[in-house]
């Protein structure tokens, strides 16, 4: 079922199960097991940390992806990925030419407060970002005002977010550490490099 969240300066959508459980457990495994995953390290305070997460970038040729430090080189689609992506462009009712996969190993493993506002992704980007394994939560801030609150969704198995519109603009977005959970997630955000 899709809903809209009520979020000034947003535009975001939700499907619950977007994916079956089925279909859903699936993906996990088999992209567990075939995605080229690695851990980038990026510098914070002159010291190289790795990151709390396992990422990859498939892309269309020529498509590179940089953010924190990290140029992305895109690696070929894989045949898995195909169907995800025309699903997930069905629902967007938009074209994507690459997806950054981010593999929670467990409850450590996390993303810290950002925008998806990186200058190759173009004014107000459409991203669609799905999520297989462990349900995580998902937090929003407001970037300029304080006042207005937080929000919180839990992203489960198999849902689907969709944020465009000037969402980017007005807020950051993070997936904060869980420490008691053991299980893995793994999310895909389908991007339009230009
Ligand atoms: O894991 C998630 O749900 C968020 C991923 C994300 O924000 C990103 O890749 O930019
Ligand atoms: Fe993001």
């Amino acid at each position: 079922m899709k809903t809209q969240l009520c979020m000034p300066n947003a535009k975001i959508y939700f499907w619950s199960q977007f994916f079956s459980p089925v279909q859903s457990n699936y993906y996990l495994t088999e992209l567990i097991d075939t995605v080229a995953w690695q851990q980038d390290k990026i510098k914070m305070f002159g010291k190289e940390l790795p990151l709390p997460r396992l990422t990859a970038w498939y892309a269309d040729p020529g498509k590179s992806y940089r953010y924190s430090g990290i140029t992305n080189i895109p690696l070929p689609w894989l045949p898995v990925l195909l169907p995800l992506k025309e699903a997930v462009e069905a629902a967007a009712g938009h074209t994507f030419n690459s997806v950054l996969l981010n593999y929670y190993r467990q409850g450590q493993d996390s993303m810290g407060w950002h925008s998806d506002d990186e200058p190759e992704l173009g004014q107000n980007p459409v991203i669609a970002s799905v999520s297989f394994g462990q349900t995580r939560r998902f937090d929003f801030r407001y970037r300029h005002d304080k006042n207005i609150p937080k929000q919180s969704i839990w992203l489960e198995n198999g849902s689907l977010l969709l944020m465009q519109g000037p969402t980017q603009h007005y807020w950051q977005h993070q997936v904060p550490k869980a420490t008691k959970l053991t299980q893995p997630r793994l999310n895909l955000t389908f991007r339009e490099i230009k």
